[in-house]
């Protein structure tokens, strides 16, 4: 019986390279896409199963879930990674930014926990092993973001999201999250961003998606870990 994974934003980037990770080791793999990049073409090509999906309105994330349960009864496990990483200094309504917010990173993975929690049930109760949950977070849930005031706020929402779903779903589902700061630069970030961002961790290096890789199999491999946050930040909390 097919057990796949779900990564959300799978289009580009660390979405892109989990993909790309369990497809090298045959597993299953469901992917969420907003743009339809060609590496959606080629994670297609591949055998993922490939959605369309704006999580831009509730009616969109219900369409969503609907069409996830057509392709499939059960879940290893779901990886929220869809993300916008917008700021006040772009969007100027700050009541749509904060929307928008909320709504990517809590209100997605909140609705699809709960919608898809059977999913993950099946699989624990055909394979004898705890399903997964994983929220990508971010290293300012600790501190704030003075720059990312909304982006902050909405991901310290599925900080906290991972412990009570967490709490609810155990023993049969374990729900963790990574807390990333810098993995990877953006195309368009200045040598002048890139010095500034690299000084602000004690390891002053762009690790790359392999950390995110590594740090999501460590939490699979495990069936004692959960409710728990794992920063993979180059000791950026001692700067
Ligand atoms: N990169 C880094 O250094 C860090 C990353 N993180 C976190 O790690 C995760 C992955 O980061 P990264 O790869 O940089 O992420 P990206 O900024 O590349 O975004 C990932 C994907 O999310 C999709 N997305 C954005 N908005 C929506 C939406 N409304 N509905 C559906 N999908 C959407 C994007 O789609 P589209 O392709 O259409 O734009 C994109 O493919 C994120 O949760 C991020 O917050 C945390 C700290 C540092
Ligand atoms: N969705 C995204 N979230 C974040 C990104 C990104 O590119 N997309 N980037 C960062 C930064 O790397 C930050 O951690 C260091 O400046 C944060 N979140």
């Amino acid at each position: 019986m097919s057990s796949p994974i779900l990564i959300t934003g799978a289009g580009q980037r660390i979405g892109l390279a989990l993909a790309e990770h369990f497809l090298a080791q045959g597993q299953e793999i469901i992917v969420t896409y907003r743009t339809r990049h060609e590496a959606i073409d080629v994670l297609a090509g591949k055998g993922a199963i490939c959605i369309h999906a704006d999580f831009n309105s509730d009616q969109a994330i219900g369409h969503f879930i609907e069409e996830l349960k057509t392709h499939t009864n059960q879940l290893k496990a779901i990886i929220h990674n869809a993300s916008s990483w917008d700021c006040e200094a772009n969007n100027h309504d700050y009541a749509d930014l904060f929307d928008n917010m909320m709504r990517i990173h809590a209100k997605a993975p909140y609705l699809i926990n709960l919608a898809a929690s059977d999913l993950l049930l099946h699989y624990q109760q055909n394979s004898g092993t705890a399903a997964d949950i994983i929220h990508l977070t971010d290293y300012v849930v600790e501190k704030g973001s003075p720059k990312h005031l909304a982006y902050a706020a909405s991901k310290a929402a599925l900080d906290n999201l991972t412990k009570s779903f967490a709490a609810k779903f155990a023993p049969a589902i374990k729900v963790n999250a990574i807390a990333p700061s810098l993995i990877i630069f953006n195309e368009h970030d200045s040598d002048e961003y890139k010095a500034k961002t690299l000084k602000k961790s004690l390891m002053g290096i762009e690790p790359g998606c392999a950390e995110i890789i590594n740090s999501v199999e460590l939490i699979l491999s495990s069936q004692y870990i959960t409710g728990r946050s794992m920063p993979v930040d180059g000791g950026r909390h001692l700067k």
